[in-house]
């Protein structure tokens, strides 16, 4: 039995949440796997319950799950809450931070069916299959913020990038071995030209190669990163880079998939891992099943092949996908001429369908 946390949060969480719950109870009935779920608030939804955005209540069901499957947070509703009490900063950033989840896997990989629907020319993204690694408890987002007022008049705010040799070489450990399991070529990509905390992290990951002499390592600025990824994205294989310029690469290389409805993701290092999409809360479409749930269901894939090794029930997900997008369905972010439009619900139940 697999007991899995699920925190829906806002937006349009509520809507996916449950449709790869769905995806989950199928996939269990066809392999005959039990999955226990339990549900807890997180974000504008908890807080609007209890006053706090990431209660006690929820830490505790995450410590005692197997694995967590979480919607996104925040929205217009919470955006003028006092910081820490707003659903990124008082919820999903503490979240990652107490559960230790340093390492954050989110692979681009263009579905065949979709390589039309990219943002670049087809023959460029065609079989692309790119694995950024993010590096998730430190940087920017997690540096000491503080606003001065100015003697003048107006404010000064300031933000603290972080890194010490420990967390840039755990997760470079975990590019190096990513990049072992598949074609042995990690790409590092930082500012070192500029950043104090981006030269560490080259000299770190420079000195943890040493342990990797079968991996080809490359460095890269991330501002040429940012122009490599939509001129030439097959150049990449696993990339490694600080919090912030994964959180920006990685919404940049969903587009070159057809759409971030698409993208999976997986937080990794600490007691519990956490699987959620990459992209946010959605506010512009929540309510009318209009989100793309495929990148959450690819998430609870990728619980089951990373958290539970189930291997054959995770390729089952996958083909599903991969079956009903090459039979036309299509939700609004992806839509292409001669497609066939489905919603949220939609989309789950042909997927459902196609797990036979
Ligand atoms: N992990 C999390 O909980 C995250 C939360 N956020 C929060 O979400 C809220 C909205 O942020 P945005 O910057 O608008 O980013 P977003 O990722 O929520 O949306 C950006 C655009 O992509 C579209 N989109 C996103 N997911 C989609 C899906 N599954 N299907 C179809 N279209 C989809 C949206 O409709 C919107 O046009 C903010 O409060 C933000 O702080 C943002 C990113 C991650
Ligand atoms: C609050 C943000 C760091 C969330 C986000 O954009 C992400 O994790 O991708
Ligand atoms: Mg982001």
């Amino acid at each position: 039995m697999y007991k899995i946390a699920l925190l829906p949060g806002d937006g349009i969480g509520p809507e996916i949440v449950p449709q790869a719950v769905r995806v989950l109870q199928a996939v269990g009935e066809k392999f005959n796997r039990e999955f226990q779920f339990q549900t807890a608030l997180i974000g504008g939804a908890a807080y609007d319950a209890t006053g706090h955005p990431l209660p006690e209540e929820t830490l505790a069901v995450c410590r005692s799950s197997d694995a967590i499957l979480l919607g996104a947070v925040g929205g217009p509703k919470w955006d003028n809450l006092e910081p820490e009490l707003r659903p990124e900063r008082g919820a999903l950033l503490p979240l990652r931070k107490k559960l230790g989840l340093y390492a954050n896997l989110r692979p681009a990989v263009v579905n065949p069916a979709l390589a039309e629907a990219s943002t670049l020319k087809e023959e460029l993204v065609s079989g692309l299959d790119i694995l950024i690694i993010r590096e998730l408890t430190g940087g920017l987002y997690f540096g000491e913020k503080r606003r001065e007022d100015l003697p003048g008049g107006g404010q000064k705010a300031v933000e603290t990038l972080e890194y010490t040799t420990a967390e840039v070489e755990r997760v470079t450990r975990l590019g190096f071995e990513m990049a072992r399991k598949r074609n042995k070529k990690l790409m590092s990509v930082d500012k070192a030209n500029v950043l104090e905390s981006s030269r560490l992290w080259r000299e770190v990951v420079e000195s943890v190669a040493k342990e990797y002499p079968d991996v080809e390592l490359s460095h890269m600025y991330v501002d040429n990163c940012a122009m490599q990824l939509v001129r030439n994205p097959k150049q990449f294989d696993v990339m490694v880079t600080e919090n912030m310029f994964g959180d920006i690469l990685t919404d940049l290389a969903s587009q070159l998939t057809g759409s971030i409805g698409m993208l999976p993701s997986a937080s990794l290092g600490g007691e519990v891992a956490l699987y959620e999409p990459i992209h946010g809360s959605a506010p512009d479409i929540a309510g009318q099943n209009l989100a793309n749930p495929i990148a959450t269901i690819l998430s609870v894939a990728m619980m089951l092949r990373v958290s539970f090794n189930l291997e054959a029930e995770a390729a089952a997900i996958e083909q599903a996908v991969d079956s009903v997008l090459a039979r036309g369905y299509r939700t609004g972010d992806i839509l292409q001429p001669g497609k066939t439009r489905v919603g949220t619900v939609e989309m789950t139940e042909a997927i459902i369908s196609a797990l036979g």
